[in-house]
Protein backbone atom coordinates (compact mmCIF):
# COMPACT_ATOMS: atom_id res chain seq x y z
CA UNK A 1 0.00 0.00 0.00
CA UNK A 2 3.42 2.02 0.37
CA UNK A 3 4.47 1.27 -3.05
CA UNK A 4 0.75 2.12 -4.36
CA UNK A 5 0.24 5.77 -2.51
CA UNK A 6 4.17 6.74 -3.44
CA UNK A 7 2.82 6.10 -7.22
CA UNK A 8 -0.37 8.41 -7.02
CA UNK A 9 -2.76 5.93 -5.06
CA UNK A 10 -5.39 7.72 -3.16
CA UNK A 11 -6.97 4.83 -0.21
CA UNK A 12 -10.33 5.93 0.59
CA UNK A 13 -10.17 4.12 3.91
CA UNK A 14 -12.76 2.10 3.40
CA UNK A 15 -10.87 -1.33 2.98
CA UNK A 16 -7.76 -2.81 4.28
CA UNK A 17 -6.21 -6.29 3.65
CA UNK A 18 -7.17 -9.04 5.85
CA UNK A 19 -6.66 -13.31 6.06
CA UNK A 20 -10.54 -14.79 5.87
CA UNK A 21 -11.14 -18.22 7.73
CA UNK A 22 -13.09 -19.79 4.28
CA UNK A 23 -11.56 -17.03 1.72
CA UNK A 24 -8.16 -16.57 2.53
CA UNK A 25 -6.74 -13.10 2.08
CA UNK A 26 -9.12 -10.32 0.80
CA UNK A 27 -9.95 -7.10 2.00
CA UNK A 28 -12.69 -5.78 4.89
CA UNK A 29 -15.06 -3.49 4.98
CA UNK A 30 -13.18 -1.07 7.96
CA UNK A 31 -16.62 0.82 7.92
CA UNK A 32 -19.86 0.44 6.67
CA UNK A 33 -20.11 0.57 3.01
CA UNK A 34 -23.85 1.27 1.15
CA UNK A 35 -24.78 0.35 -1.71
CA UNK A 36 -23.31 2.39 -4.47
CA UNK A 37 -20.46 3.19 -3.26
CA UNK A 38 -16.94 3.32 -5.05
CA UNK A 39 -15.04 1.23 -2.65
CA UNK A 40 -11.34 0.90 -4.61
CA UNK A 41 -9.96 3.48 -7.25
CA UNK A 42 -6.69 2.93 -9.36
CA UNK A 43 -4.62 5.12 -11.16
CA UNK A 44 -4.41 4.07 -15.01
CA UNK A 45 -0.47 4.30 -14.16
CA UNK A 46 -0.97 1.21 -11.39
CA UNK A 47 -2.72 -1.14 -14.10
CA UNK A 48 -0.82 -3.22 -16.11
CA UNK A 49 -2.47 -3.50 -19.52
CA UNK A 50 -0.90 -4.45 -23.20
CA UNK A 51 -0.40 -1.19 -23.51
CA UNK A 52 1.75 -1.16 -20.62
CA UNK A 53 3.72 -4.32 -22.49
CA UNK A 54 3.84 -1.81 -25.48
CA UNK A 55 5.76 0.69 -23.58
CA UNK A 56 8.21 -1.14 -21.64
CA UNK A 57 11.39 -2.99 -22.28
CA UNK A 58 10.07 -6.04 -24.38
CA UNK A 59 6.89 -3.97 -25.96
CA UNK A 60 9.12 -4.29 -29.40
CA UNK A 61 10.06 -8.08 -29.31
CA UNK A 62 5.79 -8.10 -29.83
CA UNK A 63 6.57 -6.03 -33.09
CA UNK A 64 7.02 -8.78 -35.45
CA UNK A 65 4.08 -9.62 -37.26
CA UNK A 66 3.23 -12.42 -35.18
CA UNK A 67 -0.56 -12.10 -33.26
CA UNK A 68 -0.99 -12.95 -29.70
CA UNK A 69 -3.72 -13.20 -27.30
CA UNK A 70 -3.78 -10.59 -24.63
CA UNK A 71 -3.44 -13.22 -21.50
CA UNK A 72 -0.61 -14.78 -23.51
CA UNK A 73 1.19 -11.23 -23.77
CA UNK A 74 0.25 -10.00 -19.99
CA UNK A 75 1.43 -13.37 -18.75
CA UNK A 76 4.64 -12.71 -20.81
CA UNK A 77 5.38 -9.62 -19.20
CA UNK A 78 5.06 -10.81 -15.70
CA UNK A 79 7.88 -13.46 -16.49
CA UNK A 80 10.02 -10.55 -17.52
CA UNK A 81 9.14 -7.83 -14.84
CA UNK A 82 9.43 -10.61 -12.07
CA UNK A 83 13.06 -11.47 -13.75
CA UNK A 84 14.30 -7.75 -12.58
CA UNK A 85 13.04 -8.53 -9.51
CA UNK A 86 14.16 -5.24 -7.17
CA UNK A 87 15.20 -3.28 -10.22
CA UNK A 88 11.48 -4.10 -11.68
CA UNK A 89 8.75 -0.79 -11.06
CA UNK A 90 6.34 -3.72 -9.96
CA UNK A 91 8.10 -5.32 -7.80
CA UNK A 92 6.18 -4.70 -4.78
CA UNK A 93 3.39 -5.87 -6.10
CA UNK A 94 4.90 -8.93 -8.07
CA UNK A 95 5.94 -10.31 -4.73
CA UNK A 96 2.75 -10.34 -2.90
CA UNK A 97 1.21 -12.54 -5.90
CA UNK A 98 0.73 -16.24 -4.78
CA UNK A 99 3.59 -18.66 -5.80
CA UNK A 100 1.35 -21.54 -5.96
CA UNK A 101 -2.05 -22.37 -6.44
CA UNK A 102 -4.91 -25.29 -5.91
CA UNK A 103 -6.17 -25.57 -9.49
CA UNK A 104 -5.40 -29.02 -10.35
CA UNK A 105 -3.71 -27.63 -13.71
CA UNK A 106 -0.67 -27.82 -11.08
CA UNK A 107 -1.29 -31.44 -9.56
CA UNK A 108 1.31 -33.73 -11.54
CA UNK A 109 0.43 -36.33 -13.61
CA UNK A 110 0.81 -39.61 -11.06
CA UNK A 111 -1.65 -37.10 -8.75
CA UNK A 112 -3.73 -36.36 -11.98
CA UNK A 113 -4.46 -40.28 -13.05
CA UNK A 114 -6.89 -40.61 -9.95
CA UNK A 115 -8.90 -37.65 -10.72
CA UNK A 116 -12.58 -38.38 -12.44
CA UNK A 117 -12.37 -38.29 -16.10
CA UNK A 118 -14.50 -35.13 -16.53
CA UNK A 119 -11.60 -33.46 -14.53
CA UNK A 120 -8.94 -34.76 -16.31
CA UNK A 121 -9.84 -33.83 -19.61
CA UNK A 122 -10.57 -30.23 -19.13
CA UNK A 123 -6.86 -30.18 -17.15
CA UNK A 124 -5.38 -31.49 -20.27
CA UNK A 125 -7.39 -29.11 -22.39
CA UNK A 126 -5.72 -26.43 -20.46
CA UNK A 127 -2.33 -27.61 -20.66
CA UNK A 128 -2.34 -28.09 -24.34
CA UNK A 129 -3.53 -24.30 -24.51
CA UNK A 130 -1.36 -23.41 -22.45
CA UNK A 131 1.79 -25.50 -24.29
CA UNK A 132 0.52 -23.85 -27.90
CA UNK A 133 0.82 -20.59 -26.20
CA UNK A 134 4.09 -20.89 -24.41
CA UNK A 135 5.53 -22.42 -27.60
CA UNK A 136 4.27 -19.77 -30.00
CA UNK A 137 5.95 -17.24 -27.70
CA UNK A 138 9.43 -18.60 -27.10
CA UNK A 139 9.43 -18.64 -31.19
CA UNK A 140 9.55 -14.55 -30.60
CA UNK A 141 12.10 -15.04 -27.22
CA UNK A 142 14.62 -17.74 -28.14
CA UNK A 143 17.24 -16.09 -30.10
CA UNK A 144 17.02 -12.92 -28.59
CA UNK A 145 18.93 -11.54 -25.59
CA UNK A 146 17.43 -9.43 -22.76
CA UNK A 147 18.84 -6.17 -22.56
CA UNK A 148 18.82 -6.01 -18.83
CA UNK A 149 20.65 -8.93 -18.09
CA UNK A 150 22.52 -10.30 -21.01
CA UNK A 151 20.71 -13.95 -20.92
CA UNK A 152 18.94 -15.27 -24.14
CA UNK A 153 15.06 -14.94 -22.69
CA UNK A 154 14.62 -18.42 -23.44
CA UNK A 155 17.34 -19.10 -20.26
CA UNK A 156 14.61 -17.73 -17.85
CA UNK A 157 11.13 -17.93 -19.79
CA UNK A 158 10.48 -21.72 -18.66
CA UNK A 159 7.96 -23.47 -18.56
CA UNK A 160 6.49 -23.40 -15.31
CA UNK A 161 7.45 -19.43 -14.83
CA UNK A 162 4.93 -18.79 -17.65
CA UNK A 163 2.10 -20.93 -16.21
CA UNK A 164 2.59 -19.33 -13.10
CA UNK A 165 2.12 -16.11 -14.51
CA UNK A 166 -1.01 -17.05 -16.90
CA UNK A 167 -2.67 -18.72 -14.04
CA UNK A 168 -2.08 -15.08 -12.27
CA UNK A 169 -3.26 -13.29 -15.35
CA UNK A 170 -6.41 -15.88 -15.55
CA UNK A 171 -7.27 -15.79 -11.82
CA UNK A 172 -6.52 -11.64 -11.05
CA UNK A 173 -7.16 -9.74 -14.46
CA UNK A 174 -10.67 -7.41 -14.12
CA UNK A 175 -12.28 -6.12 -17.46
CA UNK A 176 -11.40 -2.78 -18.83
CA UNK A 177 -12.84 -1.78 -22.16
CA UNK A 178 -10.67 -2.61 -25.56
CA UNK A 179 -11.72 1.31 -26.29
CA UNK A 180 -9.83 2.61 -23.41
CA UNK A 181 -7.04 0.13 -23.80
CA UNK A 182 -5.96 0.50 -27.43
CA UNK A 183 -2.56 2.96 -27.33
CA UNK A 184 -0.15 -0.03 -28.44
CA UNK A 185 1.30 -1.66 -31.39
CA UNK A 186 1.16 -5.62 -30.38
CA UNK A 187 -0.67 -7.22 -33.01
CA UNK A 188 -3.79 -9.21 -30.42
CA UNK A 189 -6.37 -11.82 -32.24
CA UNK A 190 -8.99 -11.38 -29.01
CA UNK A 191 -10.58 -8.06 -27.71
CA UNK A 192 -7.56 -6.73 -25.56
CA UNK A 193 -9.97 -6.30 -22.85
CA UNK A 194 -7.69 -7.75 -19.88
CA UNK A 195 -5.52 -5.51 -16.89
CA UNK A 196 -4.08 -6.52 -14.14
CA UNK A 197 -5.18 -4.03 -11.36
CA UNK A 198 -3.13 -4.45 -7.68
CA UNK A 199 -5.16 -4.05 -4.79
CA UNK A 200 -8.18 -3.91 -6.44
CA UNK A 201 -7.32 -8.43 -7.42
CA UNK A 202 -7.52 -8.53 -3.67
CA UNK A 203 -11.02 -9.15 -3.85
CA UNK A 204 -12.11 -12.27 -3.26
CA UNK A 205 -15.32 -14.00 -5.23
CA UNK A 206 -19.34 -14.13 -4.28
CA UNK A 207 -22.15 -15.58 -6.24
CA UNK A 208 -23.78 -12.42 -3.39
CA UNK A 209 -22.02 -9.79 -4.66
CA UNK A 210 -22.70 -7.34 -7.42
CA UNK A 211 -20.37 -4.93 -8.67
CA UNK A 212 -19.90 -1.86 -11.22
CA UNK A 213 -16.86 -0.98 -12.77
CA UNK A 214 -16.08 2.24 -14.33
CA UNK A 215 -12.86 4.80 -15.94
CA UNK A 216 -12.52 8.12 -14.93
CA UNK A 217 -12.79 9.99 -18.20
CA UNK A 218 -10.10 12.46 -17.34
CA UNK A 219 -7.24 10.42 -16.25
CA UNK A 220 -8.51 6.14 -16.94
CA UNK A 221 -8.31 6.12 -13.06
CA UNK A 222 -9.92 2.72 -12.90
CA UNK A 223 -13.07 2.42 -10.51
CA UNK A 224 -15.05 -0.07 -8.95
CA UNK A 225 -18.35 0.44 -7.18
CA UNK A 226 -20.40 -2.10 -5.18
CA UNK A 227 -23.79 -2.40 -5.71
CA UNK A 228 -24.83 -3.96 -2.09
CA UNK A 229 -23.67 -2.91 0.97
CA UNK A 230 -21.41 -4.11 3.79
CA UNK A 231 -21.10 -4.16 7.50
CA UNK A 232 -18.33 -3.05 9.45
CA UNK A 233 -15.65 -5.98 9.19
CA UNK A 234 -16.96 -7.77 6.83
CA UNK A 235 -15.25 -9.31 3.69
CA UNK A 236 -16.11 -7.10 1.10
CA UNK A 237 -16.62 -9.23 -2.36
CA UNK A 238 -16.55 -8.95 -6.17
CA UNK A 239 -18.21 -11.27 -8.68
CA UNK A 240 -15.62 -12.91 -11.05
CA UNK A 241 -18.92 -14.57 -13.01
CA UNK A 242 -21.52 -16.89 -13.06
CA UNK A 243 -19.03 -19.57 -12.64
CA UNK A 244 -19.92 -23.27 -11.46
CA UNK A 245 -17.34 -24.63 -9.03
CA UNK A 246 -15.85 -26.96 -11.64
CA UNK A 247 -14.64 -24.08 -13.39
CA UNK A 248 -14.06 -21.91 -10.23
CA UNK A 249 -11.60 -25.10 -9.38
CA UNK A 250 -9.75 -25.45 -12.26
CA UNK A 251 -9.68 -21.30 -13.20
CA UNK A 252 -8.98 -19.90 -9.66
CA UNK A 253 -8.19 -23.11 -7.99
CA UNK A 254 -11.14 -22.99 -5.28
CA UNK A 255 -14.77 -23.61 -5.27
CA UNK A 256 -17.87 -22.08 -3.17
CA UNK A 257 -19.47 -24.12 -0.23
CA UNK A 258 -23.06 -23.34 -2.49
CA UNK A 259 -22.92 -22.83 -5.96
CA UNK A 260 -26.70 -22.44 -7.86
CA UNK A 261 -24.03 -22.46 -11.25
CA UNK A 262 -22.86 -26.05 -10.24
CA UNK A 263 -24.01 -28.15 -13.20
CA UNK A 264 -23.66 -32.79 -14.08
CA UNK A 265 -22.47 -32.77 -17.99
CA UNK A 266 -23.79 -35.08 -20.06
CA UNK A 267 -22.61 -36.50 -23.20
CA UNK A 268 -24.88 -37.33 -26.13
CA UNK A 269 -23.61 -40.95 -25.82
CA UNK A 270 -25.13 -40.92 -22.22
CA UNK A 271 -28.61 -40.16 -23.51
CA UNK A 272 -28.48 -43.03 -25.83
CA UNK A 273 -27.50 -45.61 -23.85
CA UNK A 274 -29.92 -44.35 -21.01
CA UNK A 275 -32.95 -44.45 -23.73
CA UNK A 276 -31.88 -47.98 -24.20
CA UNK A 277 -31.64 -49.30 -20.96
CA UNK A 278 -35.23 -47.37 -19.89
CA UNK A 279 -37.37 -48.52 -22.96
CA UNK A 280 -35.29 -52.03 -23.95
CA UNK A 281 -34.29 -51.29 -27.19
CA UNK A 282 -30.94 -50.43 -28.95
CA UNK A 283 -31.65 -46.35 -29.55
CA UNK A 284 -29.99 -45.15 -32.26
CA UNK A 285 -29.84 -41.60 -33.75
CA UNK A 286 -30.37 -41.22 -37.78
CA UNK A 287 -28.40 -38.73 -39.74
CA UNK A 288 -31.67 -36.22 -40.05
CA UNK A 289 -32.31 -36.26 -36.35
CA UNK A 290 -28.48 -35.12 -35.28
CA UNK A 291 -27.71 -32.97 -38.06
CA UNK A 292 -31.29 -30.86 -37.01
CA UNK A 293 -29.97 -31.06 -33.12
CA UNK A 294 -27.00 -30.19 -34.46
CA UNK A 295 -27.85 -27.46 -36.67
CA UNK A 296 -29.66 -25.95 -33.41
CA UNK A 297 -26.83 -26.34 -31.14
CA UNK A 298 -28.89 -28.46 -29.32
CA UNK A 299 -26.30 -31.10 -28.31
CA UNK A 300 -24.49 -28.47 -26.41
CA UNK A 301 -25.14 -27.55 -22.99
CA UNK A 302 -26.70 -30.96 -22.22
CA UNK A 303 -26.58 -31.03 -18.23
CA UNK A 304 -28.13 -32.35 -15.18
CA UNK A 305 -28.58 -29.76 -12.01
CA UNK A 306 -30.41 -29.28 -9.21
CA UNK A 307 -33.73 -27.86 -10.51
CA UNK A 308 -33.61 -30.73 -13.16
CA UNK A 309 -31.98 -31.03 -16.30
CA UNK A 310 -31.47 -28.33 -19.06
CA UNK A 311 -34.22 -27.51 -22.10
CA UNK A 312 -31.56 -29.31 -24.71
CA UNK A 313 -31.63 -32.80 -22.31
CA UNK A 314 -35.10 -32.50 -22.74
CA UNK A 315 -35.52 -31.66 -26.53
CA UNK A 316 -32.60 -34.19 -27.32
CA UNK A 317 -34.60 -37.04 -24.93
CA UNK A 318 -37.90 -36.50 -26.85
CA UNK A 319 -36.39 -36.20 -30.55
CA UNK A 320 -34.65 -39.65 -29.71
CA UNK A 321 -37.76 -41.02 -29.14
CA UNK A 322 -39.53 -39.55 -31.82
CA UNK A 323 -40.15 -42.95 -34.51
CA UNK A 324 -37.84 -41.76 -37.22
CA UNK A 325 -41.32 -41.74 -39.55
CA UNK A 326 -41.84 -38.53 -37.87
CA UNK A 327 -41.23 -35.75 -40.32
CA UNK A 328 -38.82 -33.02 -39.70
CA UNK A 329 -41.36 -30.31 -39.95
CA UNK A 330 -43.32 -31.80 -36.92
CA UNK A 331 -40.53 -32.00 -34.90
CA UNK A 332 -40.13 -28.45 -35.18
CA UNK A 333 -43.39 -27.86 -34.80
CA UNK A 334 -43.34 -29.68 -31.84
CA UNK A 335 -40.28 -28.08 -30.01
CA UNK A 336 -40.63 -24.79 -30.97
CA UNK A 337 -44.38 -24.10 -30.89
CA UNK A 338 -46.58 -26.61 -29.49
CA UNK A 339 -44.92 -28.22 -26.65
CA UNK A 340 -44.94 -32.06 -25.23
CA UNK A 341 -47.99 -34.01 -24.42
CA UNK A 342 -47.90 -35.39 -20.62
CA UNK A 343 -47.36 -38.69 -21.87
CA UNK A 344 -44.03 -37.32 -23.89
CA UNK A 345 -43.36 -35.27 -20.48
CA UNK A 346 -43.53 -38.65 -18.50
CA UNK A 347 -41.07 -40.69 -20.78
CA UNK A 348 -38.50 -37.67 -20.43
CA UNK A 349 -38.80 -37.62 -16.99
CA UNK A 350 -38.05 -41.69 -17.29
CA UNK A 351 -35.09 -40.98 -18.99
CA UNK A 352 -33.82 -37.80 -16.43
CA UNK A 353 -34.15 -39.98 -13.59
CA UNK A 354 -32.55 -42.82 -14.96
CA UNK A 355 -29.63 -40.65 -16.25
CA UNK A 356 -29.50 -39.27 -12.27
CA UNK A 357 -29.35 -42.15 -10.95
CA UNK A 358 -26.30 -43.31 -12.95
CA UNK A 359 -24.85 -40.15 -12.50
CA UNK A 360 -25.06 -40.65 -8.86
CA UNK A 361 -23.11 -44.07 -8.88
CA UNK A 362 -20.68 -42.63 -11.21
CA UNK A 363 -20.27 -39.86 -8.21
CA UNK A 364 -20.24 -42.21 -5.50
CA UNK A 365 -17.60 -44.17 -7.24
CA UNK A 366 -15.22 -40.76 -7.94
CA UNK A 367 -15.70 -39.48 -4.27
CA UNK A 368 -14.16 -42.94 -2.94
CA UNK A 369 -11.16 -42.64 -5.27
CA UNK A 370 -10.68 -39.16 -4.23
CA UNK A 371 -11.27 -39.81 -0.55
CA UNK A 372 -8.60 -42.78 -0.64
CA UNK A 373 -5.76 -40.48 -2.46
CA UNK A 374 -7.01 -38.03 0.24
CA UNK A 375 -6.30 -40.27 3.24
CA UNK A 376 -2.60 -40.74 1.50
CA UNK A 377 -2.11 -36.92 0.98
CA UNK A 378 -3.56 -35.32 3.68
CA UNK A 379 -2.06 -32.14 3.44
CA UNK A 380 -2.90 -31.38 -0.35
CA UNK A 381 -5.24 -29.05 -0.66
CA UNK A 382 -6.15 -29.46 -4.51
CA UNK A 383 -6.88 -32.78 -3.75
CA UNK A 384 -9.11 -31.93 -0.45
CA UNK A 385 -11.43 -29.29 -2.96
CA UNK A 386 -11.76 -31.84 -5.92
CA UNK A 387 -13.18 -34.08 -2.74
CA UNK A 388 -15.23 -31.24 -1.92
CA UNK A 389 -16.86 -30.81 -5.81
CA UNK A 390 -18.06 -34.14 -5.76
CA UNK A 391 -19.66 -33.77 -2.85
CA UNK A 392 -21.14 -30.99 -3.96
CA UNK A 393 -21.92 -32.66 -7.52
CA UNK A 394 -23.46 -35.48 -5.69
CA UNK A 395 -25.70 -33.09 -3.59
CA UNK A 396 -26.85 -31.65 -6.93
CA UNK A 397 -27.55 -34.78 -8.29
CA UNK A 398 -29.29 -36.11 -4.89
CA UNK A 399 -31.24 -33.21 -5.29
CA UNK A 400 -32.14 -33.65 -9.09
CA UNK A 401 -33.55 -36.87 -8.18
CA UNK A 402 -35.49 -35.63 -5.41
CA UNK A 403 -37.32 -33.12 -8.52
CA UNK A 404 -37.36 -35.63 -11.21
CA UNK A 405 -39.32 -37.96 -8.37
CA UNK A 406 -42.00 -34.98 -7.68
CA UNK A 407 -42.35 -34.00 -11.14
CA UNK A 408 -44.26 -34.74 -13.94
CA UNK A 409 -43.63 -31.43 -15.44
CA UNK A 410 -40.10 -29.52 -15.19
C1 LIG B 1 -8.33 -12.05 -7.54
S1 LIG B 1 -7.56 -13.12 -6.41
C2 LIG B 1 -8.26 -12.63 -4.88
C3 LIG B 1 -7.21 -12.40 -3.82
C4 LIG B 1 -6.51 -13.63 -3.33
N1 LIG B 1 -7.28 -14.28 -2.29
C5 LIG B 1 -5.12 -13.31 -2.82
O1 LIG B 1 -4.78 -13.72 -1.71
O2 LIG B 1 -4.36 -12.68 -3.52
C6 LIG B 1 -8.34 -14.63 -6.86
C7 LIG B 1 -7.92 -15.82 -6.05
O3 LIG B 1 -8.42 -15.70 -4.72
C8 LIG B 1 -8.92 -16.94 -4.23
N2 LIG B 1 -10.37 -16.77 -4.00
C9 LIG B 1 -11.19 -15.85 -4.54
N3 LIG B 1 -12.42 -15.96 -4.06
C10 LIG B 1 -12.41 -16.96 -3.18
C11 LIG B 1 -13.40 -17.55 -2.33
N4 LIG B 1 -14.64 -17.12 -2.31
N5 LIG B 1 -13.01 -18.59 -1.55
C12 LIG B 1 -11.73 -19.05 -1.56
N6 LIG B 1 -10.75 -18.52 -2.33
C13 LIG B 1 -11.09 -17.48 -3.12
C14 LIG B 1 -8.60 -17.96 -5.30
O4 LIG B 1 -7.35 -18.52 -5.00
C15 LIG B 1 -8.49 -17.12 -6.56
O5 LIG B 1 -7.65 -17.68 -7.54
Amino acid sequence: MRWLVANGWCSNFKLSPKIFPDSGRGLMAREPIKAGDTIVKIPSKLLITVSTVSSSGIGHLFDCGQIFSTQQVLAAYLVWEKHLGRGSFWDSYISLLPSSFNSPLFCSEDQLIGFPLFIRNKVNEMKTKLDFLFEDLLIVLSSKVCYHCNRKYSDFYTKNDFMWAWFIVNSRAVYISPSHNNDHTIKLCDDNSLALAPYLDMLNHSDDAKVQAYLLEQDGTYCLRTLVGYRKYEEVFIHYGSHSNLKLYLEYGFVLPENKNDVVSLDFSELLSAISSVFRFNAECSSYKYKMLKSHDMLKNLYLNADGFSWNVKVVIYVLLCPSTVELKSLYRKIFSDGFSPAEVDNIILVGKHLASVKSEEMLGYLRDIESLCSSEPNNESLQLCLDLLNHLSGVLNKCMTVLENSSVI
